[in-house]
Order: C-alpha cells, then structure tokens, then sequence
C-alpha cells in the first residue's frame, strides 16, 4: 500500500433541506484495501459514495482520487474511478454487451477493446444467456450486474460499489466476489458499501461505520470489530433498537 490514499473522503458535507445527510465527514480509503461502509438505513452512505465520486456535488469538502481532486479535476480523476452508483439508470435500449461496449467508448477505449472486455464480462458475470434481450427486460440482479460490468470496463484504479450484491443470486455473488478480490490481489481499491455484516467482515479488510451522516468508527477490520463479530460491534455502535412486543395486531387472523 502507498501512502497517498487510492480515495479521500475530505469534510463532505450535504444537506437536504433541513435534513443534514452528511456531516463533515472525512475518510482516507488506504490503497491496496478492500474498505466496507457499513450504516443503518438512512445514515448517510450512499450521499458520501455519491459525493465522492463526483456524482452529487458536496455542500463543502471534496474527494481525492489517487491525490487528485475529484471537483476540481473532474477528466483527471474518473478516468481511475470505476463506480457502481446506486438506483443506477442505464441506458437500457441496448442490449447487454451493447451497453458495457459503450461503458468502455465513453471511457476512451477503442471500440475493439472495449467489445472484448465487454464479451469477457458479460460471460463472466452469467449474462450470456440473456443474449440480445435489452437491458430495460433484465431482471433486477441482472440489471445490477450489467451496471458492475459498466464499472469495470475500463480497468479502473478504485472501484466505488454502492451495494453491488443487493438482488444478485448466491452463485453470482460468489463470482462478483472473486472478481473483486483478484482485483484487490493485483492492487486495485475497492470501497463498497453493503447491509450484510458476514460478507464484509469476510470480504473486507478495512471498514467505516457511519450513522447520522457521520464516521462513528473506522480503521481496519480487526482495530473496528474489537474482538467482536461485526453484527455485534455495529449494534453497539449504532445503537440495536428492539422490536420486540411491538404491532401486537399483527398475528395471523382466525377468520
Ligand atoms: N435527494 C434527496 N432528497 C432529500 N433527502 C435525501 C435525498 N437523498 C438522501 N436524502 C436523505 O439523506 C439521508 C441519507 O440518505 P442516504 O441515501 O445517503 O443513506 P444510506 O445510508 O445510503 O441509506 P440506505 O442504507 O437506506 O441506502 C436520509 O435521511 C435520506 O432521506
């Protein structure tokens, strides 16, 4: 790992309204790390990644891709970015190697390239057999995985996924997940943000927990986790509210 973090997180902040989404928060993604961001419903995850990656533009702070600053120098710092944003719009009048194809055109690669990594992709992620279907047919999963193919088109530097693995069948995921870790293994970056605390304790090997548009605890996985599972650690961050007791009229009726 270098010194210079593969993505900088630097006293975002965003508010909706009078809703303040995120707060000045500041997170160094170390090189080389496979970084979790993990946070109750609402707590500000996506609006960082989106941020971050020049998607949303901040109320203060910036994000540095690799030192280069993502709003300032915008063409500098994509390129090195591959980013799986969340509720994605594609363009979904194309068919699947159709769409990646492009991915890879809008990002400077010749036509070749980019349709051979697209084949590779779409093979690899299992959507083969949706052949010349259009995007807008694909199912949910499927439509998660033809927007990760879009991501890593071009051999990004840093991969940002907002919750690549929600929809995706269990065979899929294990073979995002090996596409990934080879990644990270080759020096790639990967910064994802997920609910399901397993997979990141076994995936990651650093991770944030965020609530209230904050970084309540961060660092690698073992320095966060404290002896404790994941699950455990992040209740007793956040706060386990407890439902039980509760909608004492839901039961199944009699009649
Ligand atoms: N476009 C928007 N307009 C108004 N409020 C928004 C908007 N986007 C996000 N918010 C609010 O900002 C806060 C953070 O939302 P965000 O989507 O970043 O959370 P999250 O951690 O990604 O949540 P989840 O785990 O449910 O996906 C929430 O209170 C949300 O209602």
């Amino acid at each position: 790992m270098t010194d210079v973090p593969a993505l900088h997180l630097w006293g975002l902040t965003k508010r909706f309204d009078r809703k303040v989404a995120v707060d000045r928060l500041s997170l160094p993604i170390p090189a080389g790390s496979f970084y979790g961001i993990v946070g109750p419903n609402g707590a500000g995850k996506t609006t960082s990644l989106n941020m971050a990656t020049g998607l949303l533009r901040p109320d203060t702070g910036t994000a540095f891709v690799r030192g280069t600053d993502v709003w300032a120098h915008p063409s500098r710092a994509k390129p090195m970015l591959g980013v799986l944003p969340d509720g994605v719009r594609l363009f979904d009048r194309l068919t699947g190697p159709e769409l990646v194809t492009y991915a890879g055109l809008l990002r400077g690669m010749s036509t070749e390239q980019a349709r051979a990594h697209a084949a590779e992709l779409i093979e690899v992620l299992g959507l083969t057999e949706a052949g010349t279907a259009l995007v807008a047919d694909y199912s949910a999963g499927m439509t998660k995985k033809a927007a990760l193919a879009c991501a890593l088109v071009h051999a990004p530097r840093v991969l940002v996924l907002d919750e690549p693995f929600e929809s995706v069948d269990p065979v899929s995921a294990a073979g995002i997940r090996g596409i990934l870790e080879d990644f990270v293994s080759r020096g790639g970056t990967v910064v994802l943000s997920s609910h399901v605390m397993d997979l990141v304790q076994r995936l990651c090997s650093h991770v944030a927990v965020l609530a209230q548009g904050q970084v309540v605890a961060a660092g690698s996985m073992p320095e966060v986790r404290t002896g404790q599972d994941l699950e455990t650690r992040f209740a007793e961050l956040v706060g386990a509210g407890s439902v039980s007791g509760g909608l004492s009229w839901l039961r199944p009726s009699s009649g």
